[in-house]
């Protein structure tokens, strides 16, 4: 391989930048990849935005296996914060998963260590270009989540989350009218699970495809489908009316919205808010939006039903957002894990009488889902569950014995997996 170590800056060392600044967000400080994308990416445009995030995206899903190649040809391991190390990943990461030209991969990240070891990142990236290295099929996932997922779930899950962070998900999509799916189906090809489910592999860009700008479906992961699913169609006589706290942006809203019900939306996000507001205009579909704090707000009247999507930790959705493999502690599970306590509790008192709750989480931490249902049912003698039926959910995903939906990433496997989500529904007597 030609010495690439005193070659001018070639085109493309921005993009590279903008990943390593993404990776640093992510690794370093603790942020999500979607949060740190508009600073770390405003130096380029378009297509280039696209390669950062997805350099970054696809470091995160195969980070402990790159160290691991990394180490092997080292003498003394690099840290894990240095400028070397961040270079040979953003390098071995191109050649090895996005099929980038090894020339391109090892010129566009030299730059990124000036001042540094060059010689040292270009002779790691030699020697291993050379010996023809490849990365496992199964990825390995970061020590502590592989640690804290086999002790809550065994073996086969951590096999089976490895497997499913090989590569990003199929698409979802939820039909407004779910009588309509089967047309869905012939126009945009994939496979259905449920009525108003659609599973699409290759696709065309979200927005050019047909029917997204007359708003007849919207982008939802299954698992994300099914916790407003639990509260079925609105009740004819007098509608009824359903909270949707933690609303946005508001898949489960235009669900709830689309099954009759008269919704009201909450969400302390202004952001996340105007996406919901935006989300309702496309699809012509009605809620009350309040941007409010659930821990202050309260609404003026008891409602027929209330779904809590609760903020967690989002570890289930770690096949779309492999960042949460890295920077999801322990310290921040337990808080969130405080959080939804509280929403909990407080949610609990505005269900009418004999009216319906659903809990859910897309987390993968019992201490969102499980713990918490048993913590709340200790407390409140007032709320039992309402088993969940296997006609309630796609074949390949059974309720559990204590009647909760818990799926985890061996679930629909063969079909391209599933969200990791617990849901509960009660009900208040
Ligand atoms: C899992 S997301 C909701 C996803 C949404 N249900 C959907 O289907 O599109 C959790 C939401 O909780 C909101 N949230 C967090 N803490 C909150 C609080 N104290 N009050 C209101 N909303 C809160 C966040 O802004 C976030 O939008």
């Amino acid at each position: 391989m030609p010495d690439y170590t005193h070659a001018p800056e070639p085109l493309g060392v921005p993009t590279r930048r903008a990943a390593l600044r993404l990776l640093d967000a992510v690794l370093r400080r603790g942020e999500s990849l979607e949060s740190a994308l508009p600073a770390a990416t405003r130096a380029i445009h378009g297509p280039d935005r696209g390669l950062a995030h997805a350099i970054a995206a696809e470091t995160l899903r195969r980070l402990p296996d790159l160290d691991a190649m990394i180490d092997s040809v080292t003498k003394t391991n690099l840290p894990d914060d240095a400028k070397a190390r961040m270079a040979l990943r953003i390098a071995l990461v191109q050649v090895l998963i996005l099929g980038t030209p090894s020339h391109a991969a090892i010129s566009t990240v030299l730059p990124l260590v000036d001042g540094g070891p060059r010689k040292l990142v270009h002779g790691v990236f030699g020697t291993l270009f050379r010996a023809n290295m490849l990365l496992p099929e199964v990825p390995t996932l970061p020590a502590p989540v592989e640690l804290r997922w086999e002790a809550a779930w065994g073996e086969e899950m951590v096999d089976a989350a490895g497997r499913a962070i090989a590569a990003p998900p199929p698409l979802d999509l939820t039909i407004a009218d779910p009588a309509e799916t089967e047309g869905w189906r012939e126009k945009l090809g994939g496979e259905s699970f449920m009525p108003g489910h659609l599973r699409l592999g290759d696709h065309d860009s979200v927005p050019d495809m047909a029917g997204f700008g007359d708003g007849a479906w919207w982008v939802q992961d299954i698992a994300a489908s099914l916790p407003a699913r639990l509260l079925g169609k609105a009740p004819s006589e007098g509608g009824g009316h359903v909270l949707d706290l933690c609303a946005a942006p508001g898949g489960k809203t235009l669900q709830l919205a689309a099954a009759g019900w008269t919704v009201t939306s909450v969400d302390n996000s202004q952001s996340r808010i105007k996406r919901l507001r935006e989300n309702l205009y496309r699809t012509h579909l009605k809620s009350e939006v309040v941007n409010a704090d659930i821990l202050e707000w309260a609404p003026t009247e008891p409602a027929d039903a209330i779904l809590i999507d609760a903020p967690c930790s989002a570890t289930g959705i770690f096949r779309r957002h492999p960042d949460v493999l890295h920077r999801v502690r322990p310290s921040i599970i337990a808080e969130t894990a405080a959080l939804q306590a509280r929403i909990f509790a407080r949610a609990a008192d505005w269900v009418k009488p004999g009216g319906t709750l659903v809990y859910a989480t897309c987390s993968l931490e019992p201490s969102e889902g499980e713990a918490q249902l048993d913590a709340f049912l200790a407390a409140r003698s007032d709320y039992t569950i309402v088993p969940v039926e296997q006609a309630e959910l796609p074949a390949g995903i059974t309720p559990t014995e204590a009647g909760t939906v818990r799926t985890l990433p061996g679930m629909l496997a063969e079909q391209g997996g599933c969200d990791g989500f617990f849901i509960a529904r009660l009900k208040r007597s």
